[in-house]
C-alpha cells in the first residue's frame, strides 16, 4: 500500500501524521478530568486501520486512560468529565444518541492481567456470541474454533475445551482472552499492557500474534516496553503528563524523534 505522508505542526497539537489510509479513530482536542486532575490534555490522534499503534510514556502519563476512552470504559469512574470528540469510523462516540453497547461490539479489549471468566475455555470464548443471541451449537463451535485459531492457541487447547480456563498458563490465558475478544468479530482491539504479566516466551507469542492480527483488525496497544513498541508497531504516540508529545511512524520515533523529550524518554533519560 502506498501512503503519502506529510507532517504538520500546529500551535496546539503535536505532530500529526496524515495519510491516505482510512482512519479508524480520530481523537480531536480530547480532554479528560478525574475530578480536578486533568489527565488528558488536547489529545489529537489519527489512528489508521490495519495498523498497530503503540502508546508509550512514563507511569501516570495517561496511556491507559486514553485507550479506555476509546470504548468509553473510562466513564465507569464517576468523577470523569470529558471534552472534545472521538470519531470512531467518522461518528462521535460522545454523541448522546451513540450506543455504547454497539461500540463495544466493534471494539474488543485485552487487559494487563489475563482475566478469563471462571468458566471453561469454550464458555469463555462463546460468552460474547451467546450474549448476542447465538444459541446454535454448530455455529458456536465454529466461532470458538475460529477464534482460538485466530489467537494462535487452538492446537494447545483443542482437547481440553471444557476444562476451566484457569487451568492453563498465564500466557495461554491471555491468548484465550484474545480469542474471547475475537469471537465478537471486532473491528478494533485495544490492548492495555497485554504482556506485562507474562514470561518472555509468552510475550513473544503475543507479539507474533499481534503482527498476524493486524491483517484483519486495527490494534492499539499500551506498552511500557519500548523494545516491544519498536518491534511490533507501525506508529507510536509518546505521551507525557497527559499530552501527546509526538506521534509518528515508529521508525521515526525511535531513530529520529523531533522532540527532545521523546529522545530523552526513549534513550532512558527519564521515566
Ligand atoms: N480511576 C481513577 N480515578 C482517579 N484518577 C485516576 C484514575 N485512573 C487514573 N487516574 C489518574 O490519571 C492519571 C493518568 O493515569 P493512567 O493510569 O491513565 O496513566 P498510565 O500512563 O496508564 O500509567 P501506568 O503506566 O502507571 O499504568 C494519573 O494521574 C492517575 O493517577
Amino acid at each position: 500500500m502506498t501512503t503519502i505522508v506529510e507532517k504538520e505542526r500546529t500551535t496546539e497539537s503535536p505532530v500529526r501524521v496524515k495519510e491516505h489510509a482510512k482512519s479508524v479513530y480520530s481523537t480531536n482536542q480530547l480532554n479528560l478530568w478525574y475530578g480536578s486532575n486533568h489527565a488528558l490534555k488536547n489529545i489529537d490522534l489519527d489512528i489508521k486501520e490495519h495498523e498497530v499503534t503503540a502508546i508509550i510514556g512514563p507511569s501516570g502519563c495517561g496511556k491507559s486512560t486514553y485507550i479506555k476512552t476509546l470504548n468509553r470504559m473510562v466513564e465507569l469512574v464517576p468523577s470523569v468529565k470529558t471534552s472534545g470528540e472521538i470519531l470512531y469510523r467518522d461518528r462521535n462516540i460522545f454523541d448522546s444518541n451513540y450506543s455504547v453497547e454497539e461500540l463495544r461490539t466493534r471494539v474488543g479489549m485485552v487487559f494487563q492481567k489475563p482475566n478469563p471468566f471462571p468458566k471453561s475455555i469454550y464458555d469463555n470464548v462463546a460468552y460474547g456470541p451467546r450474549i448476542h443471541g447465538i444459541r446454535n451449537k454448530k455455529i458456536l463451535n465454529e466461532i470458538v474454533e475460529k477464534s482460538l485459531r485466530g489467537a494462535a492457541i487452538w492446537d494447545e487447547v483443542k482437547d481440553r475445551l471444557h476444562e476451566n480456563a484457569y487451568g492453563v498458563s498465564g500466557g495461554q490465558q491471555q491468548r484465550i482472552c484474545i480469542a474471547r475478544a475475537l469471537a465478537i468479530e471486532p473491528d478494533v482491539i485495544l490492548m492495555d499492557e497485554p504482556t506485562s504479566a507474562l514470561d518472555p516466551i509468552s510475550t513473544l507469542k503475543i507479539e507474533e500474534l499481534v503482527q498476524e492480527l493486524k491483517k484483519d483488525y486495527s490494534i492499539i496497544i499500551v506498552t511500557h516496553n519500548m523494545q516491544q513498541a519498536a518491534r511490533i508497531s507501525d506508529k507510536t504516540a509518546f505521551f507525557l503528563n497527559g499530552e501527546v508529545v509526538e506521534f509518528d511512524h515508529t521508525d521515526t520515533i525511535f531513530s529520529n524523534p523531533s522532540d527532545k523529550r521523546t529522545e530523552d524518554y526513549i534513550s532512558g533519560r527519564f521515566g
